[in-house]
């Protein structure tokens, strides 16, 4: 086949829809550059424009900051020993998984563990070994049950799992399981925990040693304010030479790491938004209030809020039964909300969704909260007439 004009012609520019509505979409929300990661996405866009400044070891790069980054600032940051860049949470836990864990040997996650947890095990070849959560309305982790999970790996196979992970909040429901009791119970089978912080890490403080996690791992554009693809990981010293073995014929390059990262415009964003991202989890008591503060005026419509009550996160899950019985006689059927939403300017409810859906408050500020909630009601008003 020729790649002639009508099909290179479909290439090119194209310009983003959603870029300038009220994005509450969980996914959206931390992901969102500062002024200055939007200015070094264009000053380091091309290729692999760190490289001009490497010696061989990315995240030795004394100029830019990347080293002082990775090696003094994100370890200060995440309360840990080793950090590396990845390109995401999902390759940061891959990382860990393959490195920590032998072909058959199991892991045991969350059930609510995000997918990408589940897949990265199965590239590992590694088994998986669940722990329940309470099921509806709160859908809390069964934090004792690791013990059992653990138990029954070492009755069923002889031997311990390989390593723990906790999703820190779950990507549901937005709960945050007590993670000193998880990591104590671990710990006393000595299996070591993994904190995936995808949802916390550059929202909220996380204090990897206080936390009694081995391993932290967050997503630079799901919460870092970069432009991905970009992850961190964190390590305890007991566990770096491990992770961060290097190569036996390239002696600088890490095998996890498959020699090196963020090569680019991902890593400069993240710099970029370093200072804005700290600043924030400062600041995070505001966010849960705001968090509240809109769930409380939802519930008041007669929208039920799933998960923790009060609410610790920005990421929360709701029941709308009066939409979904709006969407029965609705022209539109279900697409009702997402077009109703969309006239004004509100998107991240997700197309079709009306009776479950999750969302996040995350930045958003309690104006535009103000004015999503209102529009809420106005929808319902207009065809409950
Ligand atoms: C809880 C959770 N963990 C991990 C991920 C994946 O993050 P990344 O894209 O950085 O691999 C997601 C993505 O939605 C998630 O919800």
């Amino acid at each position: 086949m020729e790649l002639d004009d009508s099909i290179l012609n479909k290439f090119g520019f194209i310009a983003r829809g959603p870029k300038d509505a009220i994005n509450i979409d969980p996914l959206q929300t931390g992901g969102k550059l500062t002024e200055d990661a939007r200015k070094a996405l264009l000053e380091w866009g091309d290729g692999y424009s760190v490289c001009d400044f490497c010696g061989g070891v990315l995240d030795l790069i004394k100029k830019p900051p990347i080293e002082e980054l990775i090696h003094n600032a994100l370890p200060a940051f995440l309360d840990t020993d080793a950090v590396r860049i990845t390109h995401g949470a999902r390759e940061s836990k891959f990382a860990v998984m393959h490195s920590m864990g032998q072909e058959g040997d199991y892991v045991v996650l969350d059930e609510l563990a995000h997918y990408s947890s589940f897949v990265a095990a199965q590239r590992a070849r590694l088994n998986v070994k669940t722990v329940p959560h309470s099921g509806s309305p709160e859908y809390k982790t069964d934090v004792e049950a690791y013990a059992t999970a653990i138990e029954e790996v070492i009755s069923e196979t002889g031997k311990a799992p390989a390593l723990a992970q906790v999703t820190y909040p779950d990507g549901s429901y937005g709960n945050l399981a007590d993670v000193k009791r998880i990591s104590d119970i671990c710990h006393s089978y000595d299996v070591p925990l993994m904190l995936n912080g995808a949802y916390s890490v550059g929202r909220m403080p996380i204090h990897a040693k206080k936390m009694g996690v081995d391993f932290v791992v967050g997503s630079g554009h799901k919460s870092m304010a970069s432009s991905g693809p970009i992850g961190v990981l964190g390590v305890k010293e007991d566990y770096a030479d491990i992770v961060f073995r290097k190569s036996p014929t390239h002696k600088v390059k890490e095998l996890e790491l498959l020699g090196c990262t963020a090569r680019g415009a991902t890593v400069m964003t993240m710099i970029a938004s370093f200072p804005e991202v700290v600043r924030r989890t400062q600041n995070w008591d505001n966010e849960v209030a705001d968090a509240r503060w809109f769930s409380a005026k939802l519930e008041d419509m007669g929208i039920i809020q799933m998960g923790d009550k009060p609410h610790n996160h920005d990421l929360m899950f709701f029941e709308a039964p009066v939409f979904y019985e709006i969407s029965q006689t609705a022209k539109k059927g279900r697409y009702f909300l997402y077009k109703e939403l969309k006239k004004r300017n509100i998107h991240g409810i997700k197309s079709g969704l009306t009776k479950y859906f999750k969302l996040s408050t995350f930045q958003v500020g309690r104006e535009n909260l103000s004015y999503i909630a209102d529009s809420f009601q106005e929808i319902i008003d207009t065809y409950q007439k």
